[in-house]
């Protein structure tokens, strides 16, 4: 029961770069008071990444997954953490509470990346990852299904919509785990039933 001894979930924020993860993980983290941990910032500052060994793609940084769960174990076994990051099946089912692929339109990324200066093969590698779904289907490899939620981050508003859609969440999470684990255990003889008030229950 490692998870009902957490006060706050760890949730980890994924997806292809430029869909908009950062973004949401930012409102998310200033609304709820979540530590936000971009592994990007972690691994600049922990000195645990290295450059690609790809000529024509020197920019892209390879983290050393190991030495980062070095690093974030601590956080991620005390909760009340979102993790930002466009790979998801390093991090321990055990310590993870929500996962959020977050998706974007293919001409809308396309034009966030261009913005970005992306050289064009690494443009097109992440356009391939996001029409692959490849964030998606490793997080639904990774995790229980039922903790995997795809949200599109196309426009201002869904920012604030899906930040929302979290909080609820959040909110709803610290009930069930609020007396240390009881509300997880009646859950549990309840037969795991999901709450079709959950913000996060997938219809259809
Ligand atoms: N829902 C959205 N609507 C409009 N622009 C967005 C939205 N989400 C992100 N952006 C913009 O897209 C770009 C990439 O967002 P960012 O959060 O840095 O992506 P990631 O962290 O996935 O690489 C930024 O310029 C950001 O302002």
């Amino acid at each position: 029961m490692a998870q009902a001894l957490r006060k706050e979930p760890n949730i980890v924020v994924t997806g292809t770069p430029g869909v908009g993860k950062s973004t949401i993980c930012e409102e998310l983290s200033r609304k709820t008071g979540l530590k936000h941990l971009s592994v990007t910032e972690l691994a600049k500052k922990h000195n645990i990444s290295t450059s690609s060994e790809d000529p024509e793609d020197p920019s892209t940084r390879i983290v050393d997954e190991d030495r980062l769960l070095d690093v974030l174990e601590n956080d991620l076994e005390d909760g009340g953490t979102v993790i930002d990051w466009h790979a998801c099946d390093l991090f321990p089912p055990r310590l993870v509470d929500l996962v959020c692929v977050i998706r974007c339109d293919n001409k809308i990324l396309y034009d966030r990346l261009k913005a970005r200066s992306y050289a064009e093969k690494k443009l097109q590698e992440n356009m391939d990852c996001e029409i692959m779904e490849v964030l998606l289907l490793e997080a639904r490899d990774a995790y229980d299904s039922e903790i995997v939620v795809e949200l599109k981050s196309e426009k201002t508003e869904d920012i604030d919509s899906n930040v929302d859609r979290i909080e609820q969440w959040i909110t709803q999470w610290k009930k069930d785990h609020g007396k240390e684990g009881d509300d997880v255990k009646a859950q549990q003889q309840d037969g795991g039933k999901k709450d079709e008030d959950d913000p996060m229950f997938l219809h259809g």
